[in-house]
């Protein structure tokens, strides 16, 4: 184990019954770092975290925290504390008293149980709350009490299951920086399972995506985004535009070829690892620009246009939103303008927004990546480490 590695997740399978969820699943985490789980419902990010938490238990494989094999301990000697959607608090405890529940049952004087609490109360920005019952509380309030509870016992690692997707929209925003501002701070070691991409890009040193109990990319939140590694990773992280293209690669360049869609572009290689063929072609709506189609010169830096004609526009706030037919796809685009339905346009995309995978075979149309299917409520056990 380098010095490098705090928590180490080995090679572990782990599944219901005779389905394997996690199918041999490698991660390993530096100490203070912070790590965001993002993946489709289903994909298994939860069972991840219960299996490092200690609430699932690998069929094989291994876990490793600081170099010892916790993989056959049970949660409470992991050192780790979890946080869920639901606050799980008690009901009918204050909130002085669910913030030093765990230090009660770990037998800890009642005199340095309520310098511990008040220590993280003020931390927590809770404050003259103590007496408090959780039902007079506000949601954020509650989930910074629960995330005092995880904390009280000092874990070395903090386990975040979804603790914000309760919260409204302007609460969550407010948790969420409280949250990393405070691992940052207390140099906690983090995993962090969450849905929301955004989220995941402003919280995490290091983004950890899956698809299918596997890991489809990982990397620094910049890195994801901007390079990804497959299809299913651009389409998650935002680039749902999708169309095909062919194309030959050479001297550093691929040439793609015009079509009654697309005129012919030359675009640098730029560490992309493609072969002459088909090319899967993605890029996000705000990655491209919305040219009134005049037939103008193409700009000078390198790009793909794309020829087609609005079909609709929308204003959801700041810029407006074009849904653009080119050949059989609609793809939106947005602009600073509106531009009338019907119109006849270019969508240029500059060279760094245009994501290129090859596609085997033939020039088909490929599967749209299904990334929200599902999502069904899951109910969790609503006890912590
Ligand atoms: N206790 C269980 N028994 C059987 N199957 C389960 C159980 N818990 C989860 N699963 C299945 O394991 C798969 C992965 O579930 P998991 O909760 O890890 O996904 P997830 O990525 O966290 O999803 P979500 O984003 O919806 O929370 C799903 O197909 C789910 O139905």
């Amino acid at each position: 184990m380098s010095v490098e590695e705090f928590l180490r997740v080995d090679d572990v399978v782990v599944g219901y019954g005779s389905s394997d969820i996690l199918k041999s699943l490698s991660l390993s985490i530096r100490k203070g770092e912070f790590v965001a789980l993002l993946g489709s419902s289903g994909c298994g990010k939860t069972t991840l975290l219960r299996a490092i938490a200690g609430f699932a238990r690998p069929k094989s494989g291994a876990i490793h925290v600081n170099g010892k094999d916790v993989t056959l301990l049970p949660p409470d000697k992991r050192g780790m504390a979890l946080v869920f959607q639901s606050y799980a608090l008690w009901p009918h405890m204050t909130v002085a008293q669910n913030i030093g529940y765990g230090l009660k049952l770990r037998g800890m004087a009642r005199a340095d149980i309520t310098r511990r609490v008040e220590e993280l109360q003020d931390l927590l920005g809770l404050a003259g709350l103590g007496q408090r019952k959780p039902g007079a509380l506000s949601g954020g309030q509650r989930q910074r009490v629960a995330l005092g509870r995880a904390l009280a016992i000092d874990p070395e690692i903090l386990l975040l299951d979804e603790p914000l997707s309760n919260l409204d929209a302007r609460i969550r925003l407010k948790v969420r920086h409280d949250i990393s501002a405070l691992q940052k701070r207390l140099g906690i070691t983090a995993v962090h399972v969450t849905h929301d991409r955004e989220e995941a890009m402003v919280m995490a040193d290091r983004i950890v995506i899956m698809e299918n109990g596997n890991i489809a990319q990982q990397g620094a939140p910049e890195e994801v985004f901007n390079r990804p590694a497959s299809p299913f990773v651009a389409a998650f992280m935002g680039a749902e535009n999708m169309i095909q293209l062919r194309g030959t690669v050479g001297g550093g360049h691929v040439k793609i070829d015009s079509s009654a869609t697309n005129r012919e572009a030359v675009l640098p290689l730029d560490g992309r690892a493609l072969s002459d063929g088909v090319y899967e072609a993605r890029f996000r709506a705000e990655g491209a620009h919305l040219l009134v189609n005049d037939g103008a010169a193409d700009a000078a830096d390198a790009g793909l246009d794309l020829v087609g004609h609005v079909e609709a526009a929308s204003y959801p706030g700041g810029t407006w939103r074009h849904s653009v037919r080119v050949g059989d796809e609609i793809l939106l685009v947005d602009s600073p303008q509106p531009v009338a339905q019907g119109e006849a346009v270019r969508v240029r995309i500059p060279a760094k927004n245009l994501f290129l995978f090859n596609l085997g075979g033939s020039f088909s149309r490929p599967r749209q990546s299904s990334l929200n299917e599902g999502g069904a409520a899951r109910v969790l056990e609503a006890s912590h480490a």
